[in-house]
């Protein structure tokens, strides 16, 4: 499978082009840079690994094609997050906040926590590099989301720290009268998102166009 990659140059865009190069079933069909109009993007998937500007300049691009895409980018908009849904009548589209192989069980675990404990106070603690922007992250933000979902007025505080060159821990704490039950997602590294956003890759070839979350849906 013929892999283009948007972001090339980033954190996980270089973690990408390595596994690409790696793996026996992908080859890397390009890395397209800012000025989408110098470079015509081909291949089967394209993985964007860039900014939120660069998505959307991405989508207008391919505009008129049908051709499979898979977002990593996170940080967009409410208008720029309908876009991407409004997309999924076009293209198949796969968009995850964290593409960390496993992220979806320790999001059912964390979820499952603070059903069961609902006296408990929460605090969602992430910590990233030091260029990441001081705003929560978009899993962050997802999990907050999740958890107002399953109960609106509970409230989640939220810790952001910026460290060297973290590639990301996500600490959710439930903490009762006399004790405290804290899960933490550890990243060492960035190929964990790389190995989970090429999986989804694999997984959106052939798909009808549509809006994906989860490989896990059937
Ligand atoms: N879903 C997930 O699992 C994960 C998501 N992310 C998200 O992925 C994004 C990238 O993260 P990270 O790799 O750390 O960021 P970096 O800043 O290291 O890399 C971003 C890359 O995208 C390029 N880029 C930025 N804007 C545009 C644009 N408008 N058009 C084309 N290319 C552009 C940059 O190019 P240039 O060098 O020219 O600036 C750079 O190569 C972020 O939104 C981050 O939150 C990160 C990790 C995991
Ligand atoms: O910028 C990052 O590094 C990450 N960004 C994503 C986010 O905003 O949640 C995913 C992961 O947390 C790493």
């Amino acid at each position: 499978m013929r892999v283009a990659v948007l972001g090339a140059g980033g954190r996980v865009g270089k973690a990408l082009v390595a596994r690409i190069r790696a793996a026996g079933d992908l080859e890397l069909a390009g890395t397209p840079g800012r000025d989408l109009a110098l470079t015509p993007i081909t291949g089967d998937v394209v993985v964007d690994f860039s900014g939120p500007t660069g998505t959307m300049a991405l989508l207008d691009h391919l505009s008129g094609t049908d051709l499979p895409v898979v977002v990593g980018t996170t940080g967009f908009d409410p208008a720029q997050m309908q876009r991407l849904r409004d997309e999924g009548a076009r293209r198949p589209l796969f968009v995850a906040a964290n593409f960390t192989p496993g992220f979806g069980v320790f999001r059912k675990a964390l979820l499952g926590l603070a059903q069961s404990l609902p006296q408990a106070r929460l605090t969602l603690a992430e910590t990233y590099n030091k260029a990441k922007k001081r705003q929560p992250s978009g899993t962050t933000l997802g999990l907050q989301a999740d958890i107002s979902a399953l109960d609106p007025v509970r409230e989640v505080e939220v810790a952001l720290n910026r460290e060297g060159e973290i590639a990301g821990i996500t600490a959710f704490t439930l903490a009762l009268d006399s004790a405290q039950i804290t899960l933490t997602l550890n990243v060492d590294s960035r190929d964990a998102y790389a190995a989970g956003a090429l999986e989804a890759a694999r997984w959106l070839r052939g798909r009808a166009p549509g809006f994906y979350t989860d490989i896990n849906a059937n």
